[in-house]
């Protein structure tokens, strides 16, 4: 615990974070994110905001909110826990001007507040989702719950290193790709967590033919959000014009209310920039929570444990059978995390359990064997600066064997550069090769 307090936030190239084979980003600069996740490591009962409350008292000194949160639970009995559905914010009235035009960029949120969601309406115009409840006719979405429960039983926790230690995520998972041949690349070739992973799963076929409902949503989807809330309605900077193709999913299961995943923005590495995840819930609805990240100037050094929390948080609702669209400007400027809970109201078919499944596009141009490599000669991971205002938005590659329990990683950093529609550099050697039409479907 000491070596893990007294570490001075660290630089760009020479850090470690708490990563996932999820392809999670737990961004190195969010100190207070980590904070968190030790907390919640060490005290898997407690909810986030009352281990984020705890954090900020003690001025982000993560063993001395340890102690409070352990003498809190001694001497005061439970601690404070979130409940299972907030009151119900209808925004419609207090957001639209005079001429009935959304005002979506004033921030609703206060420091340390939560704000909680339920309409589509709401939804879209103040956090980068859309959704689309009932998504699947209801006999589709409660046979794939069936499907993905019998697999679940499988999954398993993963590790992740954080800082010097190794720790547990609070729920279970797998990762799916969709032919055979692929799962047997993925294996051979793709690097998680600064390794190859052997439980990769072929999708199964409820779970695949979801996947095409989904696509045509999503394109569909990513189109309206282009045509009504981007500038000039036009795509972003770096998006891609092209169309959505999922063809891996990662499949997590939150088995009873402690189960959660704490805040985090997915890795682009094989996504690209502005990348674009289609997310289907099932079974147990739970509370997903977004935060804009809030960028630092360059010169504060300030472990403000308050920061990280200072525009509040956005709760949305995610049912059973609905699916969550994180647009393209959704990993790169915030955050999001499944907030443990204490009651939920079981599912018929589920129990106490939540399965959730992140549709994703592993695009050719961003196969690890044209992505640069580090000098540990591992295929790099792509981030993206979020906090640092002096460079905020550029993206880079880093040495991904840091996030290895066990190993140290090295310093390798290197910009990374993309056409207008967030291609590579190395695009066009891509389209000459024999290895891409796999990917197209
Ligand atoms: O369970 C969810 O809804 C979110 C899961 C998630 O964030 C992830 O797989 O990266
Ligand atoms: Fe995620």
């Amino acid at each position: 615990m000491d070596a893990f307090i007294s570490k001075k936030r660290r630089r760009i190239s020479d850090v470690s974070s708490p990563s996932a084979r999820t392809g999670q980003q737990h961004d190195h600069e969010e100190t207070t994110e980590m904070k968190l996740a030790l907390l919640a490591s060490l005290h898997p009962d407690i909810t986030q905001d009352t281990l984020l409350e705890a954090l900020l008292s003690e001025d982000g000194q993560v063993d001395k909110a340890s102690d409070s949160l352990a003498d809190r639970a001694t001497s005061l009995g439970p601690p404070k826990r979130a409940k299972t559905v907030g009151h119900q914010s209808t925004l419609g009235n207090l957001i639209r001007a005079a001429g009935g035009e959304l005002l979506s960029s004033r921030p609703l949120t206060k420091k340390g507040k939560t704000l909680f969601l339920y309409s589509p309406k709401d939804i879209e115009t103040h956090t980068p989702c859309s959704i689309i409840h009932n998504f699947l006719p209801a006999h589709e979405a409660n046979a794939l719950l069936e499907e993905l429960l019998h697999e679940s039983k499988t999954f398993e926790k993963e590790t992740f290193q954080l800082f010097d230690r190794t720790v547990e995520s609070p729920h279970t998972m797998s990762f799916y790709v969709d032919s055979f041949k692929e799962v047997e690349e993925q294996k051979t070739t793709y690097v998680y967590n600064g390794s190859q992973i052997k439980d990769i799963r072929q999708t199964p076929s409820k779970m695949l033919s979801a996947s095409a409902k989904v696509r045509r949503a999503v394109n569909l989807e990513i189109q309206r959000r282009i045509a009504q809330f981007y500038p000039d309605g036009k795509k972003l900077r770096y998006q891609d014009p092209k169309e959505w193709k999922p063809n891996t999913a990662f499949v997590n299961c939150y088995d009873g209310p402690k189960e959660s995943v704490g805040y985090h923005s997915d890795q682009l590495t094989y996504l690209g920039p502005r990348a674009v995840i289609g997310s289907l819930s099932l079974g147990v609805a739970r509370e997903f929570r977004v935060r804009k990240i809030v960028p630092r100037d360059v010169n504060d050094e300030s472990e403000d444990a308050g920061a990280a929390d200072s525009q509040g948080q956005i709760s949305i609702h995610l049912p059973h059978n609905s699916l969550l669209v994180m647009h393209a400007e959704m990993q790169e400027t915030w955050k999001h995390s499944i907030a443990p809970t204490t009651a939920i109201d079981p599912h018929p078919i589920a129990g106490n359990k939540r399965i959730n499944v992140t549709y994703r596009y592993y695009k050719p141009n961003f196969h690890p064997k044209f992505t640069p490599r580090c000098h540990c000669k591992i295929p790099t991971v792509l981030r993206c600066v979020q906090k640092k205002s002096e460079n905020l938005g550029r993206y880079m590659w880093m040495c991904h064997a840091s996030y290895t329990p066990g190993q140290k990683g090295c310093t390798f950093f290197k910009w990374a550069e993309f056409d207008d529609d967030g291609e590579p550099p190395w695009k066009d050697i891509v389209e000459q090769s024999t290895g891409v039409s796999k990917w197209h479907v």
